[in-house]
């Protein structure tokens, strides 16, 4: 979890690779609406993303039965987490990659191809509501070594094959 910028595709897609996980993406769940209004530059509402955090609620439900996975979500209130923690059903582990906004700004600036740009990033740190518990990331660091972080912290293992 996160704001945009923050590294949840980059990571996570590693984390998974590196745990034999299937690896989701959040923002493929979101509606053409919702990504429309990002793309115009327009902070999705609670409103907006209700549906989409029932699905991925849902979603999570799923993949723990099947095994477990790993989503790469915003997940900014604590009201949006507790969604998707209702609907998995079992703990989360929450890995909150807390980047620093000026590196934020940097990255989102060179980022090509994505609809979320920049200029988003102010609404998604006022809408942020940090957690106060999971694994915090602070740390500007290569992604492998990030996701060395988080498999040594919480301890993971690859899945079974
Ligand atoms: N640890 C890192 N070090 C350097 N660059 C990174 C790191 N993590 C991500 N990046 C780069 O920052 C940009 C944003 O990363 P990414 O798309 O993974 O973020 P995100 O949190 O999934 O964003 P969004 O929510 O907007 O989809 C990408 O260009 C990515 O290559
Ligand atoms: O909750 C939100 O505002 C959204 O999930 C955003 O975070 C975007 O999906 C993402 O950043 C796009 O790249």
């Amino acid at each position: 979890m996160g704001v945009s910028g923050s590294g949840k595709t980059t990571v996570g897609q590693l984390l998974a690779a590196r745990l034999g996980l299937p690896f989701h993406e959040g923002d493929d769940f979101h509606s053409a609406a919702n990504v429309a209004k990002m793309a115009a530059g327009h902070p999705l509402t609670d409103d907006d993303r209700a549906g989409w955090l029932a699905t991925l609620a849902a979603g999570l439900g799923e993949w723990r039965t099947a095994g477990g996975a790993v989503l790469a979500c915003s997940a900014l209130k604590e009201s949006y987490r507790q969604t998707l923690q209702a609907g998995a059903g079992a703990p989360l582990s929450w890995v909150f990659l807390d980047t620093d906004p000026a590196v934020l700004r940097a990255r989102l600036e060179h980022r090509q191809g994505h609809y979320m740009k920049a200029d988003m990033l102010g609404s998604q740190l006022d809408t942020l509501e940090k957690p106060t518990y999971g694994l915090h990331l602070t740390d500007d660091a290569p992604p492998e070594t990030l996701v060395d972080q988080v498999v040594t912290r919480l301890h993971l293992l690859p899945a079974a094959t």
